[in-house]
């Protein structure tokens, strides 16, 4: 890939107690480029994800975005430099309505691009952009109910509604279709498909599902006992013989 990567990890590591959770982590990812963390269960992937968006400080290594080394910045801070996350409901205001949530997350954008529009303007523009979002996540009709009120579905909806807003240059997804109906899964599948198509963002997604992983990767990142043991092309990656060590035994609907 000829473009300067957009995020990386540098010999990342975090020991709990004597375990290696993630052991040695080197890997680069670019703008454009959707990667899906495969391993199995305790491999590691919740792990360096939350060493990527500050929930975990590693025990060693770097991680970059862009040029600027992050390792030591909080999770705010690395939400406001462009990693955004859908934190599976722990983002969401459950008391207010679904559009308010939503018109919080374009106002924070909005505060940090310190716009100068008027501000009678700028509300109207907030408003839109907020409903815009929610039209792209099927949630219009139920705008004005509180975030509580919402089946698990929809609250799943909504977070990805919020990250939309909040813009990120480096989109995270931990397992977004968890817990979802088959009718509900598409839309956010097709949802990351569309983030996918703007060239200037990078999606890291964790993700169980083989079809999911069919769909939309550009790329395979194996996890294995904290390690990084393959990194590549999915076709190739998935007949690696050592990949398919790993997942001897665990079906062919799911690589993880
Ligand atoms: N806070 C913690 N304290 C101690 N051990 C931890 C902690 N967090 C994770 N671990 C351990 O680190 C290893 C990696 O866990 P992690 O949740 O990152 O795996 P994973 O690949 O995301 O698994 P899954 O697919 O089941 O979610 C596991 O052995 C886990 O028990």
């Amino acid at each position: 890939m000829s473009t300067s990567p957009s995020i990386r990890t540098e010999n990342l590591s975090i020991h709990f107690g004597g375990h290696a959770a993630v052991n040695n982590v080197t890997c680069a990812f670019h703008p454009g480029e959707l990667t899906v963390i495969v391993g199995p269960n305790g491999a590691g992937k919740t792990t360096w994800f939350n060493l990527v968006s500050g929930q975990l400080r590693p025990t060693q290594g770097r991680i970059l975005l862009g040029e600027r080394d992050i390792t030591t910045l909080s999770p705010s801070q690395r939400a406001r430099a462009g990693i955004g996350r859908a934190f599976q409901l722990t983002n969401l205001f459950p008391k207010l309505s679904v559009f308010e949530n939503v018109r919080l997350a374009v106002q924070g954008k909005a505060r940090q691009g310190h716009r100068l529009l008027a501000r009678t303007a700028a509300l109207t523009t907030l408003t839109e952009k907020a409903m815009d979002f929610l039209e792209q996540t099927n949630l219009a009709a139920v705008a004005e109910l509180p975030a509580a009120a919402l089946p698990h579905g929809d609250q799943r909806k909504l977070e990805v509604a919020m990250l939309l807003a909040m813009e990120p240059d480096i989109f995270m997804f931990d397992e977004p279709t968890a817990g979802m109906s088959v009718d509900e899964a598409p839309i956010i599948l097709e949802l990351i498909a569309r983030i996918k198509r703007d060239s200037s963002r990078t999606i890291l997604l964790v993700e169980h599902k083989m079809d999911v992983v069919r769909a939309l990767a550009d790329r395979i990142v194996v996890l294995h006992n904290g390690e990084l043991v393959a990194d590549g092309d999915p076709t190739e990656v998935m007949d690696m013989e050592l990949v398919r060590d790993i997942y001897l035994g665990t079906g062919t609907d799911e690589v993880a």
